[in-house]
């Protein structure tokens, strides 16, 4: 079984006076690692949340394929009040089920929420409050719930900024290794040379496609971020 591919099909986005995303025609392959990159407010994070449902936007967006589970998403790091008293496994019950948090994840999510933070490096750490964490490990818990369960779709806006090179590797494997299974992976990333390593396709994008193509092509194309 394989991800879906994504379709965006001359996709604008304007807010308030500015033009965000531009007649944007892009295909992601199903099963792909896609890296999305390109200049501060160039658009990534707008095209990712239009695909999310989150930003109004003109022209469409669809999934081709296969698509039984949630998708999953690690959003960019937000501001956290470290004093909300919310522990690693409220949070995890809070984003990834629909029954009230109160109630706590059921007993098999427990279980699968258990698993994906052994897989972020964040084993035995359900218990502690979330705005204990370091900026990294608060990096990994929102990992470790976008693949509880595992998503035949991945989106990751920026989720090694700010980690340690321990856990940057541990994230590259972990996404290599969902890439192998099958996931589709679109990931928006300011590291070329962590690009280079492990996406096969890209797309650069300031308001525009710039490029679109093979990862190995991005030195060649690199007048185009700039
Ligand atoms: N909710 C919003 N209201 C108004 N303008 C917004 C909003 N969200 C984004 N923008 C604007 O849209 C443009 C693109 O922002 P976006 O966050 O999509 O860029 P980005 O490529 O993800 O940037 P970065 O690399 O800095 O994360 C910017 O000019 C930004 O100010």
């Amino acid at each position: 079984m394989r991800g879906p591919a994504i379709v965006f099909d001359n996709v604008c986005l304007r807010l308030g006076g500015t033009q965000v995303l531009d007649q944007v025609n892009l295909r992601i392959e199903a099963g792909a690692l896609h890296c999305l990159v390109g200049p501060n407010g160039g658009g990534k994070t707008s095209l990712v949340r239009a695909l999310l449902g989150q930003m109004p936007h003109s022209g469409t967006i669809r999934f081709e394929g296969e698509f039984t589970t949630p998708l999953g998403y690690v959003p960019q790091l937000p501001d956290f009040d470290r004093n909300v008293p919310m522990t690693v496994n409220d949070l995890m019950a809070l984003l990834g089920q629909r029954r009230p948090a109160f109630l706590g994840a059921s007993r098999a999510a427990r279980a699968a929420n258990d698993q994906a933070l052994e897989r972020t490096g964040m084993a035995g750490m359900g218990k502690k409050p979330f705005g204990s964490l370091s900026g990294g490990q608060r990096q990994r818990v929102l990992l470790a719930q976008a693949i509880s369960p595992m998503p035949w779709l991945l989106i990751l806006d920026e989720p090694t900024a700010g980690i340690d090179e321990a856990g940057v590797r541990l994230v590259e494997a972990l996404v290599t290794e969902l890439n192998t299974r099958g996931v589709t992976i679109l990931w928006i990333n300011h590291d070329l040379e962590q690009v280079k390593r492990i996406a096969q396709s890209v797309t650069v994008i300031n308001q525009r496609v710039l490029f679109h193509g093979p990862a190995e092509q991005i030195d060649s194309r690199l007048e185009v971020i700039r």
